[in-house]
């Protein structure tokens, strides 16, 4: 008799494949007892941008603090290229996950703006031109290599903001997230983030309340409102959606129309910022 073939090999664990973020039944509820998430079911896979969208309070910033393991998750299971988020994985989960807070003052707090950058991977053990080249590569790509030996608290806001992008960047990090990235900036600095944004070769994760920008930058949004994701979809469909909006406390700048296609000129695109003075307004 002859034996019964092998079972085929197991793919490998964790190549190709692997979502870059998986959140499966995320509960979680703050020492206090409040209660901010009830069940979130995400994945984003590699390369994605998608915006994390929603009313105060809905619980987006709870969702991202479970990312790299600032929060732990009180049931359920948030997975980032296919790691659990759990503490034998926090260092490696910390160098794939970078996520930029809201007040860049938060990551900027040392005397110049190299030595903030050059503080992640110093701490992580990299040393002399290595560094050194490390450090100007992340600048570069935020446009503030002529800014390295400013003291952060000389610089404009959205100077600092770009620099807590380098600190970082300067990480090489697969997952960004960004939290409010647009907030506080001028129409011009708001832009010259949305480029870096756009130029970078990593998955994104953006919570925003600014809609045009998740539009722009954004092909997929995620709503999440009482600690639930109440919907997951193109970010153009969900913006049309007026209904779906209203329910959820989310409102376009005025007379913005989130089905006009935006122009890929970039000196077009230009000239018709900022975005509530586009001449296109609709009927509500
Ligand atoms: N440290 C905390 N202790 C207790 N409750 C908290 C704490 N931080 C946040 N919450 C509550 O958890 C819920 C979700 O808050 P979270 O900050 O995640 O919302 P958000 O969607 O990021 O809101 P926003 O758009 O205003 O930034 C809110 O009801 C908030 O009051």
């Amino acid at each position: 008799m002859t034996p019964p073939p092998p079972p085929p090999p197991s793919p490998p664990p964790s190549l190709g494949f692997v979502p870059s973020l998986d959140v499966r039944g995320l509960a979680y509820a703050y020492p206090d007892g409040h209660q901010a998430l009830f069940g979130v079911d995400l994945t984003v896979e590699r390369g994605e941008r998608v915006a994390l969208l929603g009313p105060n309070g809905a619980g987006k910033t709870t969702l991202a603090l479970h990312l790299n393991g600032i929060l732990t998750a009180g049931a359920g299971t948030v997975r980032v290229a296919g790691l659990p988020v759990e503490p034998a994985n926090l260092a490696e989960i910390r160098r794939r996950v970078g996520i930029v807070f809201q007040d860049p003052d938060d990551q900027l707090f040392m005397p110049t703006v190299r030595e903030d950058v050059a503080f992640g991977p110093a701490a992580a053990g990299v040393r002399g031109a290595e560094l050194e080249e490390a450090v100007r590569r992340a600048l570069r790509r935020v446009g503030m290599a002529e800014y390295a030996d400013r003291p952060p608290h000389h610089l404009s806001f959205g100077q600092r903001r770009r620099a807590a992008v380098a600190t970082v960047l300067v990480m090489e990090p697969e997952i960004l997230v960004l939290d409010e990235p647009s907030s506080n900036l001028d129409p011009a600095s708001r832009r010259e983030l949305a480029d870096v944004i756009r130029s970078l070769d990593v998955t994104v994760l953006m919570v925003t309340h600014d809609l045009p920008y998740a539009l722009e930058l954004c092909p997929r949004s995620v709503i999440l409102s009482d600690g639930v994701v109440a919907a997951d979809a193109p970010t153009g469909d969900l913006l049309a959606d007026e209904e779906l909006m209203r329910r959820h406390r989310l409102e376009l700048p005025f007379g913005f129309d989130p089905t006009a296609r935006p122009t890929r000129n970039p000196r077009a695109h230009r000239a018709v910022a900022p975005w509530g003075e586009r001449p296109t307004p609709r009927e509500s």
